[in-house]
C-alpha cells in the first residue's frame, strides 16, 4: 500500500506546500526545525485542517479538500508513536496496549497481542503503570499500542528524541523490524541523520515548507545541501557478517573488501548496513603499509566536489557502491585526484559506533 500525500497550508509568513508518496517501509520526513514536519504530520493525523490537499491510499481516503471529504481523526486508523510515549498514566501496560484496539473496526486484521508483546520484549511489564517504566520501555509499549490498533499507517513523530543514546540503540532495532515486517507505510519524523541511516526506505527532505529532495538514505546523506551540518554527511555500505573474532571485532564482507568493526550484535551471515561518516575516511593513492587502521578498501575515484569552505567531498566507487570521503581541497589538489583513478579508502575501526550499524534493507543485496 502506498500513501499519497499532498498538503498546502499557510500560517502567516510560513507556507507548506508538499506532495510525495510513502510506500510500504519507513518514509523519513527529514528537515530542520521549522521546516514544516509537524504541520504536515498534524494534517495527516487530522489535528489540523489544511487549506488544501488530499491524503489517500488505494480505496482509503483521509481527506480531499477539493471533494469536501474529511475523515475524523479517531476514524483514520493511524497508529501514533510520539516523542514522549503519551501512555495513559492511570492504566497498566496491559490496559494501555488494549486501548489501541478500541477504535479499530471489528473486521480489521488483528495483530496477535502475544506476538507483539514478545517482539517488543514487554511481557514482564504488563502489570506496571507507565510511571514505573524507563523511557525506552515506555516507547516500546507505545509501539505496541500503535501496532495493536490495527493501523493502516504508522505516524512516528520524533519517537527517539527524548531518549539517551543507549535507549535509542535499544529502540532502533524495533523500528527496523516494523519496517521489514509490516505491510503498511510508516511516516517517521526526525532531524537525526543516524536515524535516517538506520531506518529510511525513502527520505523526503523538507526545507522551508517545501520538499527539497526525495531519495534513498544514501542519496540524502551524501548531499551536503540536504543536511543539517556537514558532519552528518556520509554513506551507507551494505555488508554481511563473516565472523566474530575473539579480540572483540566483527568481520564483514563489503563491496570494497573486508571491514573490521567493533562487535556487531547480530549473528554470522546477517546482512547489515553500515553508516560511514565522510569525515572519518582518509584517502591514499597507494595501498598504505604499516598503518594502525585495519580497514583499507580499494576503489576508484568517482568525482571530487569542492565545498564552500576548505573541504571537498570525494566519492569513491567500491564495486556498485559509493563511499564518501571529506578531505581538504588542498589534499585533493596535491594528490591530483582524478575520476577513474584507483585509490584506497582508510577507515578506523573504532570510528564506527554501534548505532551506525543496522539491519540491511530487504531489497538490497549484500556482497
Ligand atoms: N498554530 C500555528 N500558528 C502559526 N504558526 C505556526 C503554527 N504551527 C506552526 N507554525 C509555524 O509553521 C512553521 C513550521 O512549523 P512546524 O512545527 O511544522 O515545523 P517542524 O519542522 O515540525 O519543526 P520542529 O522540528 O521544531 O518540530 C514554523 O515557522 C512555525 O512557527
Amino acid at each position: 500500500m502506498t500513501l499519497s500525500v499532498a498538503v498546502r497550508h499557510r500560517f502567516g509568513a510560513f507556507s507548506l506546500d508538499v506532495a510525495f508518496e510513502a510506500p510500504k517501509g519507513v518514509t523519513v520526513l527529514f528537515g530542520r526545525s521549522g521546516s514544516g514536519k509537524t504541520t504536515l504530520v498534524n494534517a495527516v493525523a487530522g489535528l489540523l485542517r489544511p487549506d488544501a490537499g488530499r491524503v489517500a491510499a488505494d480505496d482509503w481516503l483521509l481527506f480531499d479538500t477539493a471533494g469536501g471529504q474529511w475523515l475524523a481523526p479517531h476514524r483514520r486508523r493511524i497508529g501514533y508513536i510520539f516523542q514522549e510515549g503519551r501512555l495513559f498514566p492511570h492504566l497498566s501496560v496491559r490496559q494501555n496496549l488494549a486501548y489501541g484496539r478500541r477504535f479499530a473496526p471489528k473486521s480489521a486484521p488483528r495483530e496477535d497481542p502475544g506476538r507483539v508483546i514478545d517482539m517488543l520484549g514487554i511481557g514482564h511489564l504488563l502489570d506496571r503503570r507507565p510511571a514505573m517504566l524507563s523511557g525506552g520501555e515506555k516507547q516500546r509499549v507505545a509501539i505496541g499500542r500503535a501496532l495493536l490498533s490495527a493501523p493502516r499507517l504508522i505516524l512516528a513523530d520524533e519517537p527517539l528524541a527524548s531518549l539517551d543514546d543507549q535507549r535509542k540503540a535499544e529502540i532502533l532495532p524495533y523500528f527496523e523490524r516494523l519496517r521489514d515486517e509490516l505491510a503498511i507505510p510508516i511516516l517517521y519524523v526526525t532531524h537525526s541523520a543516524s536515524e535516517v541511516a538506520r531506518l529510511a526506505t525513502t527520505v523526503v527532505a523538507l526545507g522551508h515548507g517545501r520538499v527539497t529532495a526525495v531519495g534513498t538514505a544514501q542519496d540524502v546523506l551524501g548531499d551536503p545541501q540536504q543536511l543539517l551540518g556537514i558532519r552528518d554527511a556520509g554513506s551507507l555500505l551494505a555488508g554481511r557478517i563473516l565472523a566474530h573474532h575473539e579480540d572483540g571485532l566483527s568481520e564483514l564482507a563489503t563491496a570494497g573488501g573486508r571491514l573490521f568493526l567493533p562487535r556487531v550484535a547480530a549473528s554470522v551471515g546477517t546482512r547489515v548496513r553500515v553508516r560511514i561518516a565522510a569525515q572519518d575516511v582518509i584517502l591514499s593513492r597507494a595501498r598504505p603499509e604499516g598503518l594502525s587502521a585495519l580497514n583499507i578498501l580499494a576503489g576508484r575515484i568517482e568525482h571530487v566536489r569542492p565545498g564552500q569552505g576548505p573541504g571537498a567531498m570525494v566519492a569513491v566507487r567500491l564495486g556498485d557502491e559509493t563511499l564518501l570521503a571529506r578531505i581538504t581541497q588542498r589534499s585533493a589538489r596535491e594528490m591530483d585526484l582524478q575520476p577513474g583513478e584507483a585509490c584506497h579508502a582508510i577507515l578506523k575501526t573504532v570510528a564506527v559506533a554501534p548505532e551506525d550499524v543496522g539491519r540491511g534493507l530487504p531489497e538490497i543485496e549484500a556482497p
